[in-house]
């Protein structure tokens, strides 16, 4: 018998293994506790420790993960390839973001950054498309791509929310995009949304010479969300939307295999994310749910607006970037910069995120004066101009639409 306490956990001197999980938290200890104390119970409490002194015939150290950097407030924990089942990224949450995050001896505990090590990271898919999509379906490779979401967000019927589409479409968009709390309620049922909107596709894309595409919302309980998708690939769409935070990473592993016998591509909105990521000193980073949501192998993902838009950020721009970044072979996420963006913002949000980028504007474009169809002319003349490094001003000058929606919101941020 051999005794296994938190203090096995602790290791200043561990020097990870190429095959480790390494990963960084922002740990405040209970008051009383020291660090190194604690430190020792984040490692322990997340792979094979508890609270108390545990009774162990032979060794179970194979599995233990080591707390080996503590400093201001910071804590590196290396965490051994076989306490992971591969493929599996609920199990793998469950061991670095789980009863960790409520443990009484931390006030506060943030994990903040992962180092995924090749076993680990090449037991999941990754993106089937990731960034091709903008030259894939778009045959887009110099401009970001552009969305609009209908507003309002839910209530519309489905023919309004179709001809929605075809305004944006023919305006000038890329996409018609569902939103996040939009599935399969009765005012605008799943089925004849798709039909419809996808019929006004082909009347858009028929009349304007270029590709367009609808993001539909699956989101739903497994099984169900699965028939989505196939209806989806059945209909003609080159797109599923998933809400991957609320329905759950195991359900979007499952649309990320059907989609692939489909070569449908997924986008990920991301809704809830900020009550994990939010609060700067607790829960996990934005950072961390991206890397998730690259590994299990959306194709775009939702990461902000840099601060421009309505919602608060975490450094969209490092994130954009790591999503980029290389990644053991996998393919990149495509960023999708969204909430509260109107055309006046788009200069200085490409400045600050560049082109290889998918935009996503709602109020922005239907909450033009004369309509969405105007804005959508307007939010497209922007971003032409934006990348072609024009004015807003120049581009106002061609396009009155744009010349009304810079009157209407300025360039100046939302809230
Ligand atoms: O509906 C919108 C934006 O609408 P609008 O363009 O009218 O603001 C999206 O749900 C948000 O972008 C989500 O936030 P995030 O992109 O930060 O996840
Ligand atoms: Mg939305």
């Amino acid at each position: 018998m051999a005794g296994i306490s938190y203090e096995d956990f602790l290791d200043r001197d561990y020097e990870p293994r190429d095959d480790d999980l390494v990963c960084r938290f922002a740990v405040r200890p209970a008051e009383g506790l020291d660090p190194e104390a604690v430190a020792g119970r984040v490692a322990s409490e997340s792979s094979n420790g508890t609270w108390a002194r545990l009774q162990v015939e032979g060794s179970i150290t194979d599995l233990s993960a080591r707390a080996f950097e503590i400093e201001d407030g910071r804590v590196s924990v290396a965490y051994p390839d076989t306490l992971f089942e591969h493929g599996n990224m609920a199990q793998v949450l469950s061991c670095i973001t789980g009863n960790i995050m409520g443990m009484k001896a931390v006030e506060r505990i943030r994990l903040l950054d992962c180092e995924w090590p090749e076993s680990l990271a090449s037991s999941f898919p990754g993106p089937q498309y990731g960034s091709a999509v903008r030259a894939e379906i778009f045959g887009v490779e110099d401009r970001p791509i552009t969305a609009s979401v209908p507003k309002p967000k839910v209530g519309l019927s489905t023919a309004q929310h179709a001809q929605i589409g075809y305004e944006i479409w023919t305006g000038g968009v890329d996409l018609l995009k569902d939103d996040e709390n939009l599935t399969d309620q009765s005012f605008n049922p799943f089925e004849e949304r798709l039909t419809e909107s996808l019929a006004m596709r082909d009347r858009a894309e028929e009349e304007t010479g270029e590709p367009k595409s609808y993001l539909v919302n699956v989101t739903a309980p497994g099984p169900e969300m699965l028939e989505r998708v196939d209806l989806a690939a059945e209909h003609g769409c080159e797109y599923v939307m998933v809400d991957v935070v609320t329905a759950g990473w195991s359900s979007v592993q499952q649309v990320r295999e059907r989609a692939a016998d489909l070569g449908l591509a997924i986008h990920a909105h991301r809704a809830m994310h900020a009550a994990f990521d939010r609060v700067p000193e607790h829960g996990v980073s934005m950072r961390v749910l991206a890397q998730v949501a690259r590994l299990v192998g959306v194709d775009q993902l939702h990461t902000g607006t840099a601060g421009l838009g309505k919602l608060e950020n975490e450094d969209t721009k490092g994130i954009n970037e790591w999503l980029r970044s290389d990644l053991h072979g996998l393919a990149d996420v495509l960023p999708v910069a969204s909430g509260g963006l109107h055309p006046g913002l788009v200069p200085e949000l490409l400045d600050a995120l560049g082109t290889n980028l998918a935009v996503q504007v709602g109020g922005g474009i239907h909450g033009h004066p004369e309509g969405s169809h105007a804005g959508a002319k307007a939010f497209r003349a922007a971003v032409d101009a934006a990348v072609e490094g024009r004015s807003l001003d120049a581009a106002a000058e061609e396009t009155p639409e744009l010349a009304t929606a810079l009157e209407t919101w300025g360039r100046e941020g939302t809230r």
